[in-house]
């Protein structure tokens, strides 16, 4: 027979604790979108979202004080004890209605960052993801082997050339280029769409010729170009990822070059001197982008 483990029951409830904080945070912050942490909840019960209490919640929301939450509570019909993860089918309704009212105005955007090899897209794009969750991220297929350390399915998804011509013959990518006249690499449109249509905005780290597609389909999509601070620290950057030869390198500083070049048209430019400098940058973008209404 085992015994319960006290210990272990007044761990487990100070970790839950800790993980409802950071949620709390994370939205008092603006890291995370309200909608995010409530489809969360509701996907998953017993996630830390799952088992916010709602006046928690939207305590945490920007201009939220304690008498508008308990108003709100009232007028969605929602009492006070109920958790997030919680919430019956028509609850969740009421809360997605009062979410698109409170700003109507927010749309999801297609977000490119674009620049030369070497820059830091990648590094940038990784710090995005581990720290502003509430920006999706399309993964790319491509015809290049992966790289040591690269995962099918999070990096990319590395197909055959055969399985790359079925794709673009059906249509399935939103764009797609050949990248320093060697690997093809797409933009899978259902999975951009589907974030789209959810609400999400979207970013791609593709090259200056997917940019300029991307700008043709979809003209309300922000550019965004990612520059180097010198072109001497482009070379460094290159030279110190180790993961190409010294012909690919050449190759590669070539396209750069032209890439460098295209800056002015794109809609802003980001200096990566700092990681977490140019992806708060990046974010920043995106959300005022979503706060415009286009009008
Ligand atoms: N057009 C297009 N370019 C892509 C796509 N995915 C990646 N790229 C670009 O392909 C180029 C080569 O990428 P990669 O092989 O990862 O090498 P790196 O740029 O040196 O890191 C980069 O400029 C990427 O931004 C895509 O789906 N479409
Ligand atoms: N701000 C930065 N300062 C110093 N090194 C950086 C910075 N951003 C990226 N790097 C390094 O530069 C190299 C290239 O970055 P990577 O993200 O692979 O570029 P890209 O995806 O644009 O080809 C990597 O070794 C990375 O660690």
């Amino acid at each position: 027979m085992t015994l319960p483990d006290p210990a272990a029951a007044g761990r487990a409830a100070v970790e839950a604790r800790r993980a409802r904080a950071a949620v709390k945070r994370a939205l008092r912050a603006g890291q995370r979108g309200p909608r995010d942490v409530a489809e969360r909840a509701w996907q998953e019960p017993e996630s830390p979202e799952g088992r916010l209490r709602v006046p928690e919640y939207l305590g945490a929301l920007r201009g939220m004080g304690p008498k508008r939450v308990e108003q709100l509570l009232a007028t969605l019909g929602i009492a006070e004890g109920k958790r997030l993860g919680g919430l019956g089918g028509l609850q969740r309704e009421r809360v997605r209605g009062w979410l698109a009212d409170v700003d109507p105005s927010r749309r999801p955007r297609l977000i490119v960052l674009a620049g030369p090899t070497a820059v830091g897209k990648g590094t940038v794009a990784q710090y995005v993801r581990e720290h502003f969750p509430q920006i999706r991220h399309s993964v790319s297929a491509t015809t290049r082997a992966p790289r040591p350390g690269e995962i099918d399915g999070v990096h990319y998804s590395f197909v055959s050339d055969a399985e790359f011509d079925r794709m673009v013959d059906e249509r399935e990518f939103l764009e797609w280029a050949t990248v320093h006249n060697q690997s093809r690499y797409g933009t899978p449109r259902s999975s951009v769409q589907a974030a789209l249509d959810a609400g999400d905005s979207v970013l791609l780290e593709i090259d200056l010729q997917g940019a300029r597609q991307v700008r043709e389909s979809f003209p309300d999509a922000v550019l965004l170009f990612l520059a180097p601070p010198s072109w001497d620290e482009l070379v460094r950057r290159l030279v110190g990822r180790g993961t190409e030869t010294e012909s690919e390198r050449e190759r590669r500083l070539e396209t750069a070059k032209v890439e460098l070049a295209s800056q002015p048209e794109f809609d802003a430019t980001i200096v990566n001197t700092d990681v977490a400098e140019a992806a708060r940058e990046v974010v920043e973008r995106i959300l005022t982008a979503e706060a415009d209404s286009g009008a």
